[in-house]
């Protein structure tokens, strides 16, 4: 029996459909909400889908609301999903500053008290909302490529790097290349998994990569005008290892656009398009 889903709202856009639900989550412990965008299909086609994981403070509706993939997703034939990014709710532990606890889930499973129990967004993303939304919606599940922006970035490449052979293509606006080598990622990596940083290293796309992972494809946006660049994303880390490892990546510096929706939303399409191009090759269901 397929696990229930409401519908918390659905509007026509492009032709297609923009939904939000939500659903009792088993690996958050929580009711989590995310968005879906399906284009005009044939009945009974299956679509590819590209997933966008968002930055510290968003949820879904950030990127619904701001990120201008609509009109690219309908041309390319794409599904966009956008999930939350974190557990959420009176009873989930939170923390007072925006860039832990709730709204600041990193992607990963928690091992400390108290977030052990709620934050567990790596398992969320890896393996219950793929089986969910494979359930619901027209999507070829052997068509995936991922995306996402700063703490999202991070996930995109991370959730990819751990699990290779389930996308196409990765792509990142702004991510936090290696949290092991920022505060940000120092702050919620020790909080959330503890003070050995061995353990840091699966959620750290410089530390997997170094330690041997690969991906298929990757595309990189980084705006010079972005005043977390320095101190927090650090792209050079990326940029050094990718090199490091002979790992073939497009990353490009934009200038002059700094960290928000008006820098994802001009680049967007671009990403759509190139992420179509890896999900249209041979393979389809
Ligand atoms: N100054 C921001 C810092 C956090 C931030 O810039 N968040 C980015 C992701 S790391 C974001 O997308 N914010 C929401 C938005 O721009 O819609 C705040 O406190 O909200």
């Amino acid at each position: 029996m397929a696990t229930a889903l409401e519908t918390v709202e659905e509007h026509r856009s492009h032709g297609g459909i923009q939904g939000v639900y939500r659903h009792a989550s088993a690996s958050t412990g929580t009711d989590m909400t995310f968005s879906v965008f399906v284009p005009e299909h044939e009945e009974g086609t299956k679509l590819p889908v590209l997933w966008f994981l968002s930055g510290l403070t968003c949820t879904h509706a950030n990127v619904t609301d701001k990120g201008e993939f609509r009109a690219a997703c309908a041309e390319h034939g794409i599904v966009f999903i956008a999930p939350d990014t974190s557990p959420r709710g009176e009873n989930v532990p939170d923390d007072e500053a925006y860039d832990f606890g709730q709204g600041a889930g990193f992607y990963v499973d928690a091992t400390q008290d108290p977030w052990a129990e709620h934050f567990r967004m790596r398992s969320y993303i890896e393996q219950e909302l793929p089986e969910l939304v494979g359930g619901h919606f027209p999507i070829d599940m052997n068509r995936q490529s991922i995306t996402g922006h700063s703490m999202g970035g991070h996930g995109a490449l991370t959730v990819a790097l751990r699990n290779a052979d389930r996308f196409r293509s990765v792509s990142a606006f702004s991510p936090i290349a290696s949290p092991l080598a920022c505060p940000w990622g120092e702050k919620a990596l020790g909080g959330y998994l503890g003070a050995d940083r061995q353990a840091w290293r699966e959620y750290d796309a410089c530390a997997l990569i170094e330690d041997g992972a690969r991906l298929p494809a990757l595309l990189v946006d980084q705006g010079t005008g972005d005043g977390f660049l320095e101190e927090q994303l650090k792209t050079e880390l990326l940029i050094e290892i990718c090199e490091k490892a002979g790992m073939p990546a497009n990353i490009r510096f934009q200038d002059g656009y700094d960290h928000s929706y008006y820098f994802i939303s001009t680049f967007m399409a671009e990403h759509v398009a190139w992420h179509a191009r890896h999900l249209k090759q041979s393979g389809a269901e």
